[in-house]
């Protein structure tokens, strides 16, 4: 069953989220169309973005501190409903321009010891850190589709949980149309 996310923060679109494309893909086709290749790919989104990008890449932060994730964002991580977690949500930005919105939850347990950074990213992506140690492993991908709002606003997107041992965190990534079309 597709599970719905109904309390998210202005600027990241609600979004039902699936477990794989083809789930998703009954619901939008679009999925299957040049926005395919971003939603499978599994290296670092960080990376990828940054080499198609001209002349520059930067993160730029819409919100970072303590908060409440979403009821289905505690569920998917299985943490107390009501528990604060670190929510970071940023634009990556190619070439001057944001092609992707970006929203992690980070749970108090997997601040600690190393983890610590986590909290001290600022500008710095996150992708960066999670694929530059073999600690951090990902889960598998799924497909998210976002309910309508304007036509340059994120329509797709794709979320994983990241393990380090017995910590998670949830990265959910939203492509802006600009990036595919
Ligand atoms: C998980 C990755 O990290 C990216 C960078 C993010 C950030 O800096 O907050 C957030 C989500 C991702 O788009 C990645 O590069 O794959």
């Amino acid at each position: 069953m597709p599970s719905r996310d109904s309390e998210h923060q202005p600027g990241i679109p609600l979004t039902r989220w699936y477990r794989s494309l083809a789930a998703a893909s009954l619901r939008n086709p679009e999925v299957r169309g040049p926005a395919r290749y971003w939603l499978q790919l599994e290296g670092s989104f960080t990376r990828a973005l940054q080499k198609e990008c001209r002349e520059s890449f930067h993160v730029e932060i819409q919100r970072e501190g303590f908060g409440r994730p979403s009821l289905e964002e505690a569920q998917r991580l299985a943490i107390p409903e009501r528990e604060q977690a670190w929510i970071r949500e940023v634009r990556l930005c190619g070439d001057g321009r944001p092609w992707v919105l970006a929203r992690t939850i980070i749970p108090l347990d997997c601040l600690e010891g190393r983890n610590r950074i986590l909290r001290n990213l600022g500008n710095k992506p996150l992708g960066a850190y999670l694929f530059s140690s073999p600690r951090w492993q990902r889960g598998p991908l799924e497909t998210g589709l976002c309910a309508p709002q304007g036509s340059e606003q994120p329509r797709l997107a794709r979320r994983s949980i990241f393990h380090d041992g017995n910590h998670s965190l949830l990265v959910g990534e939203y492509l802006l149309p600009i990036l595919y079309s």
